[in-house]
């Protein structure tokens, strides 16, 4: 990015943090317009160039919605730009419904600042790690310091609910997780005491975190497995999580009611 131009620094930021990083690019879908981005501690302001009015064509992401941010070339070789998306999921108003829901924006620029495609996609490389570090240290719960690329175990139980567990890890979960640049291995459950005996025999060394996409019958199993290991003080430190795959799914509703 440019050098944080003093003048604009203090507006741009948020009244309360200072701007760490400025730099002004295009969207990667709209060459034509540029525009100012600001990363704070706290938060990413995009801001439409020239800035005619303050507050007019801007929009700040809260970096505590933010899932990752990830860099990349470009497709084509005629292209020196390269690219960084940052993927938000901020709460926004449901459409036709009361309440609100958190709702995915990507916000997609591209870095163009030189002919040269690497120092681009250096460039673009920076802004995607610090978006990501960013995202990171505003998260409500710290959970210590997370090994990169972070692996989960996932336990899917195919018969939960009405079923439909494995539809909705693919068409709503898988996608998050490589937005947050998260590995995974998928386990698909084939019986009952299967996710049991997995949990109980596995190296839990590989996994940053167990996820359990089910309902409260499938946590209970892996929790059991978690206990009745040699380790078991530490097995059952082990992070686990919860995503919504059975029927009534209460555990995992209340569990996500109070993390936000
Ligand atoms: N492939 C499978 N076939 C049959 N049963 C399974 C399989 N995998 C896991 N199970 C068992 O199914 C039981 C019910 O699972 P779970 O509670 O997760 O779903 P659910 O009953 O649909 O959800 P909810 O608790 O929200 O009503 C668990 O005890 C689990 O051991």
């Amino acid at each position: 990015g440019l050098p944080v131009p003093g003048a604009l620094a203090a507006p741009l930021g948020n009244g309360m943090c200072p701007v760490a990083m400025y730099g002004e690019f295009a969207f990667r879908h709209n060459r034509k317009s540029r525009y100012a981005l600001s990363l704070t501690e706290r938060d990413l302001a995009v801001q439409k160039l020239p800035a005619v009015q303050a507050a007019r064509g801007r929009v700040v992401f809260n970096l505590r919605d933010c899932v990752g941010c990830r860099a990349y070339g470009a497709d084509d070789h005629a292209d020196v730009g390269a690219y960084f998306s940052a993927y938000f999921y901020p709460f926004r108003k449901r459409w036709a419904s009361p309440g609100v829901a958190r709702q995915r924006v990507e916000q997609c620029f591209r870095v163009a600042s030189t002919q040269d495609p690497h120092g681009n996609l250096d460039e673009a490389r920076k802004w995607a790690r610090a978006i990501s570090d960013g995202s990171v240290c505003n998260r409500p719960q710290k959970t210590g310091e997370l090994r990169r690329p972070c692996t989960f175990l996932v336990l899917l139980n195919p018969q939960s609910g009405k079923g439909q567990a494995h539809t909705l890890f693919t068409r709503h979960v898988q996608g998050i997780l490589q937005e947050a640049g998260i590995l995974y291995t998928l386990i698909i459950t084939e019986c009952q005491n299967h996710a049991r005996e997995l949990v109980r025999e596995t190296d839990l060394s590989q996994w940053d975190a167990l996820v359990i996409m089910s309902g409260d019958g499938l946590l209970f199993e892996v929790v059991n497995g978690l206990m009745e290991r040699e380790d078991w003080e530490e097995a059952i430190k082990t992070p686990l999580g919860i995503l919504p795959g059975g029927s009534g799914n209460a555990l995992a509703a209340s569990i996500h009611h109070y993390a936000g």
